[in-house]
């Protein structure tokens, strides 16, 4: 079987680059080492695109990159507006900040099919195709209206949220109808597919059998992947790491003080309000915490032209500067906070250096850099990780000291609780995580995947008259791929 796998964000092998979110950094391992095709988008937009694919493919380790400059005047609509305005706060249980116009849900279905246009100039008899994500809902349907019986499945990154809250999205029977064109529909925890299919049976009225939904495109399976790390990498990244210059001028300018660390895209389902918030509170409840612990916040710009996202960076910078304003001394701040990006070599010093990890997400599908921060630990002197029981990684990482980011107080508590922990406590508790780390790997959650899409697939041939013969035009038409380098277009993000 050769494996195509799809998503918006893709990463490119380039070292000492910051990488943006945990599913490019996933992909990026397993993709060089499977040999597998990734296609996503370039960043950049065409004119016309939509009537010409156009992409560039370059080497990715055993496999392939192939970038896609997305349609100019589907974009914004698509990107920022129904994924990331529409899609995003409701998976997120935030159906407030839902903004959307019917022309972004247009934008969004004609880049859906603008990538299954694609994705036919890699289509082979041998090939499964992986979607990530819910940029790309609809993507299974119109692969199966252009003929496609190849398996497709489908992981959402994202947590899948109680039923009300997806009635919120406009259009989205139509939506979550199509995604039933998928064979296997994966998701990071329990929860969330339960969740899922609590919606499709309520609201879609359909069959559900052991977690195998019936709809008019056959059967899918919906089945749980916790999405993992490369543990070992990370373990010995963050040894070699503390000689980086980054790395060793910040243990020097710390003075004696313990360190807590954050780091996180700037995106209101991070929680990031209310930590900062715990950790006043906490500097409030124990003074002598004072000058003796202080709070680097890593906050990378993410998704900066939609409005709640500029908002939310303004509000903290506004907190972060009232709370240094508040308790800072001429010599001593509590908390450093950072508008910008790292390479993940120096991120897993930065993570060894501070004895408490700080992630506090109000929702979040899984969290890769809880998972991270646990990997990079000294093993003779591990930090402990103060962990939102709303992040999909609580439900592996048990040990952590569990908080609900909702209460300010029980947080400050915890953090505070977390720098005072005696080393036999730590230790215990770093151990139990690692050995979860070290059973669910990414590399395991794609084998498990591919695995089960292959059995999915193979218990579910799809029957002809699901799928219009369209497709052989489309098929057979060529459209150009051009190597890395010559073309122009604008930048998008
Ligand atoms: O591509 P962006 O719009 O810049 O956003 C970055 C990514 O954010 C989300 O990441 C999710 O995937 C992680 C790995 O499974 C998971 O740990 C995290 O909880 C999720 O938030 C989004 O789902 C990705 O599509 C974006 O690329
Ligand atoms: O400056 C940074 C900040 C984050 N990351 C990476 O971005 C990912 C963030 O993934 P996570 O699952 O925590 O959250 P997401 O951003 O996907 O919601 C992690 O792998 C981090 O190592 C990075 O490379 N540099």
């Amino acid at each position: 079987m050769s494996l195509v796998v799809v998503s918006n964000r893709v990463a490119r092998a380039r070292a000492n680059e910051p990488l943006t979110g945990g599913l490019a950094a996933a992909l990026l391992p397993v993709i060089e080492k499977s040999g597998a095709i990734w296609v996503g988008s370039s960043g950049r937009v065409r004119d016309g695109s939509h009537k010409e694919p156009f992409a560039e493919v370059e080497a990715l380790g055993a496999g392939a990159l192939a970038l896609l400059d997305l349609p100019a005047a589907h974009y914004g609509g698509y990107y920022e507006g129904f994924a990331n305005s529409a899609l995003w706060p409701a998976l997120h249980s935030r159906s407030d900040l839902i903004r959307v116009s019917h022309h972004d849900y247009q934008s969004y279905r004609e880049v859906n099919a603008f990538m299954a246009r694609a994705l036919m100039r890699f289509r082979k008899p041998d090939t499964a195709f992986w979607i990530q994500d819910y940029h790309f809902l609809s993507l299974g349907a119109e692969l199966r209206d252009l003929g496609v019986r190849n398996p497709i499945g489908f992981f959402l990154h994202t947590p899948w949220p109680a039923r009300a809250i997806m009635g919120a999205v406009p259009h989205h029977r139509e939506l979550i109808e199509a995604m039933l064109a998928y064979d296997l529909i994966g998701f990071q925890t329990d929860d969330d597919c339960e969740n899922f299919l609590s919606y499709v049976q309520s609201e879609l009225g359909l069959k559900i059998q052991d977690s195998v939904v019936t709809s008019r495109y056959g059967k899918s399976r919906c089945a749980v992947f916790p999405i993992g790390i490369d543990v070992e990498k990370f373990a010995l990244q963050a040894a070699k790491a503390s000689s980086h210059p980054d790395v060793s001028r910040l243990r020097r300018s710390l003075n004696g003080e313990q360190l807590a660390i954050g780091v996180d895209r700037l995106d209101y389902s991070k929680g990031l309000v209310n930590r900062i918030n715990a950790f006043d509170r906490m500097l409030v409840l124990n003074p002598a915490l004072k000058r003796t612990v202080s709070l680097l916040q890593i906050a990378t710009p993410s998704r900066g032209t939609i409005e709640a996202y500029s908002n939310l960076k303004s509000e903290l910078a506004r907190l972060v500067t009232e709370v240094n304003g508040r308790h800072g001394e001429t010599d001593w701040m509590p908390i450093r906070y950072l508008n910008r990006g790292y390479s993940q070599t120096v991120l897993a010093g930065l993570y060894r250096t501070a004895r408490v990890g700080v992630v506090t997400p109000l929702h979040d599908g899984m969290n890769l850099v809880a998972k991270e921060y646990v990997a990079a630990q000294n093993p003779a002197d591990p930090g402990v990780l103060v962990l939102s029981k709303f992040a999909g990684a609580a439900n592996e990482l048990q040990t952590a000291l569990l908080v609900n980011p909702h209460e300010i107080d029980g947080m400050a508590r915890a953090i505070a609780a977390a720098f005072a922990m005696p080393l036999t406590e730590r230790r215990t508790r770093w151990e139990a995580m690692m050995r979860k780390l070290r059973a669910g790997t990414a590399q395991q959650w794609f084998t498990d995947f591919s695995e089960a899409l292959e059995d999915a697939r193979a218990s579910n041939e799809k029957t002809a008259s699901n799928c219009p013969a369209a497709a052989a035009a489309v098929t057979s038409k060529s459209w150009p791929l051009h190597l890395v380098g010559s073309r122009s277009g604008a930048g998008v993000h």
